[in-house]
Formats: structure tokens, sequence, C-alpha cells
């Protein structure tokens, strides 16, 4: 069976509740092709609010979640909280987490783990910096973030989509070009396969993300193992549509 395209919007620290209710509607006019699986990565604070307003065929996911059910984490949220106001999806291991906020392999693993334990589907991202690509290091980067998840992930790898963003193509309107990316899903889906199993890698939906629009994302799409994306800076726009539907 083929992958399904996947498309992530991730919101970042953006909106508020007037602009987050204008994305939704957006996105119900639509129309979203409907062999596209859609998740919108939402602010905490309108997790609830956003999981309460769109149609069934939108999934919302939290931009994070700590690695335990409860307790004295103060600013924290649990997988257990995200289910328990209807959301599905958490993005984990983000580069701005890893980069602002210290996330190391260990912990996003650790988190990984848990939020799949609670039921969860994870958006799992991985990336090397510029330094790293240009060192020549993006494999070993990448192989490295995905290794970690091994353990954590185990037999739930159906409830699992990485996200490969490379973190110079972050917000810096410099995309990877689709070779680029054809490259590392390719090199990982090889990686996989030894590793995990050759199921898993021919399984697994691979998102790329960084500075996708919808002037870029049709290109992209294209590549044999690119499986969706991960948008952040459109996916406040309305162009985020047509990044959907970059495979029509
Ligand atoms: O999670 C999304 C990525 O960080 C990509 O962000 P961007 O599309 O603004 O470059």
């Amino acid at each position: 069976m083929g992958r399904k395209f996947v498309v992530g919007g991730n919101w970042k620290m953006n909106g508020d509740k007037k602009q987050v209710t204008e994305i939704v509607e957006t996105l119900k006019k639509g129309p979203l092709d409907s062999n596209v699986e859609v998740v919108v990565g939402v602010p905490a604070i309108y997790l609830e609010y956003v999981q309460s307003i769109v149609p069934n065929t939108i999934n919302v996911a939290a931009q994070n979640c700590w690695k335990s059910p409860k307790g004295a984490f103060t600013g924290e949220i649990s997988p257990a909280m995200i289910k328990d106001i209807g959301a599905n999806w958490v993005i984990l291991g983000h580069s701005e987490r890893r980069t602002i906020f210290g996330e190391k392999d260990d912990l996003v693993a650790e988190k990984v783990a848990h939020a799949l334990e609670s039921g969860l589907k994870v958006i799992a991202c991985i990336g090397e910096t510029l330094e790293e690509r240009e060192a020549g290091k993006t494999e070993e980067v990448v192989f490295r973030q995905t290794k970690a998840l091994l353990p954590a992930i185990g037999s739930n790898w159906d409830k699992v989509v990485l996200a490969y963003e490379p973190v110079w193509a972050i917000g810096t309107g410099k995309t990877a070009t689709p070779q680029q990316a054809q490259d590392v899903h390719a090199s990982l889906r090889n990686w996989l396969s030894a590793n995990a199993s050759a199921d898993v890698a021919n399984s697994v939906r691979i998102q790329y993300g960084g500075s996708v629009t919808a002037a870029n994302a049709k290109e992209l799409a294209a590549c044999p193992d690119i499986d969706g994306f991960l948008v952040g800076g459109a996916s406040l726009k309305p162009e985020f549509v047509d990044i959907v539907n970059a495979t029509q």
C-alpha cells in the first residue's frame, strides 16, 4: 500500500483567537485533497478551542509535551491532557525545541515514548544545522537523531511520522532543493531498512520541512521519498491549502 501524503501546519507561537479562527475557516473552505492527511500544530492555549472548531477531517497536534502523565512540572502539558481535549497528535523534537530549549536526543526519545504509550500519534523532527551540513555530517546527524528514537518507538512506527527539517532551511526562505531533500529521505529509508526493518523503511512517512511554500511544494512533493510537509510560516496563510493539495 502506498504512503498517504501527510501535511502538517506548525503555527509555532503565532496567532490569536481571531487569526486561528480565520485559518480554520480557510481550511474548511479548502477544498483540501481528501487523500491527504492534514494536521495543524496549535499553541497549547488554543488547542481545545481549535479542536472544537475543526472538521473531523483535520487533525490537531500539540507542539510539545512532557514525558510523564502528571505532576510538579510547572508550565508543561502531558499527552493525557492533549488526549483529554480530543487532540490526537503531538510534534516532538522540533529544532526550535532542540536549539532554543536545549532538548537533547535522549529527552526527545523519552517524550516520544511516553506520547506513544499514551495513545498520541507523533511527528518526530530531525535535521542538521548549516554547520553540520557544511562539515559533511548531515547523515551522521539525522541517523544519530533517528537512532535515539528506535527504542522509544518500538513497534509503534505506524503512529509516527518523521519530519526531516534541515535547520538552515527553517524560516530562512532557503528551501532545500528537491534533490537535497530527496537524498536525505532516501538515505534515511536505507538506514531504517538496516536498523529497524524493511517494512518500517517502506511504510514510514517522511515529511520535509523548511521554507515550504505553494511555489515550491509541487516540485518537492514529486520526489519519491517525500511523503508530505511540515510547514511553518506558510501554514498561517491561505496558500497552505495549495500546499496540502500539492500532489494533485
Ligand atoms: O515546523 C516547521 C518548520 O520549522 C518549517 O518552518 P518554515 O516553513 O517557516 O520554514
